[in-house]
């Protein structure tokens, strides 16, 4: 997504590595009581098949009623959100990149200092389902690892006529990858708040 008015774009944006959490002082928190006065900056990368709603995702947590029906191919653009759950702060670092496909490298950079991966398909296309299983594959030979944080996401769920992929099978797939799962719509804002969104489900696995 490259859209006017929305997002920082960092396209060659240096990475930097998981940042350690810090405490803000009273005067920082706005001197809110109940607040542990913790923040936590996660880093979390969408990937996914081209034209699945990454963007139009990602613009909706952090700027609501943003949805567009227009496609802008993304090349890759940062959206930051900072969002509270349970008393801890998050600050968020949303990286939308561009549609991945089989074929596409593994650009080292979505390797580095991230926290989570958000996997998102559409449910109206089985093909876009298939990839994530592959995104996952290729996350975790490249990083060396047999586990890592990441969430699916199945957008569009307003296309509830031309579904191609059923709620069991994007669960079932979620709970094979040990990830969280959940149905989205950046059009009907569905599942976009911020307790829902997968930003948050990720803040809260990490
Ligand atoms: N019906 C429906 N359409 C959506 C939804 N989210 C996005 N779209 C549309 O799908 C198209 C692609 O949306 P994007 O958000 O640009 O998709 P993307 O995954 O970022 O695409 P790439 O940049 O190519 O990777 C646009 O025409 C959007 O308006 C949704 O929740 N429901």
């Amino acid at each position: 997504m490259s859209r006017p008015n929305q997002s920082r774009n960092t396209a060659g944006a240096q990475q930097q590595q998981a940042s350690k959490p810090t405490t803000n002082t009273p005067a920082q928190q706005g001197g809110s009581s109940g607040n542990s006065g913790t923040t936590m900056k996660r880093k979390v990368l969408i990937m996914g098949s081209r034209s699945v709603g990454k963007s139009s995702l990602a613009s909706q947590f952090v700027e609501p009623n943003s949805f567009n029906e227009s496609y802008y191919p993304t090349i890759e653009s940062t959206h930051t959100k900072t969002i509270k759950h349970e008393g801890i702060t998050y600050d968020c670092e949303i990286i939308d990149t561009a549609g991945q496909d089989e074929y596409s490298l593994f650009n080292h950079k979505y390797a580095v200092g991230i926290h989570g991966y958000i996997l998102v398909y559409s449910i109206a296309s089985r093909q876009s389902f298939e990839m994530i299983q592959t995104l996952h594959d290729k996350i975790l030979d490249f990083q060396g690892v047999d586990k890592v944080c990441c969430v699916v996401v199945g957008q569009k769920c307003d296309l509830n006529g031309v579904r191609q992929v059923k709620f069991e099978e994007g669960q079932a797939l979620a709970k094979k990858l040990h990830a969280n799962f959940i149905e989205t719509s950046a059009k009907d804002n569905k599942n976009i708040t911020d307790y829902h969104h997968p930003s948050t489900l990720i803040s809260r696995r990490i």
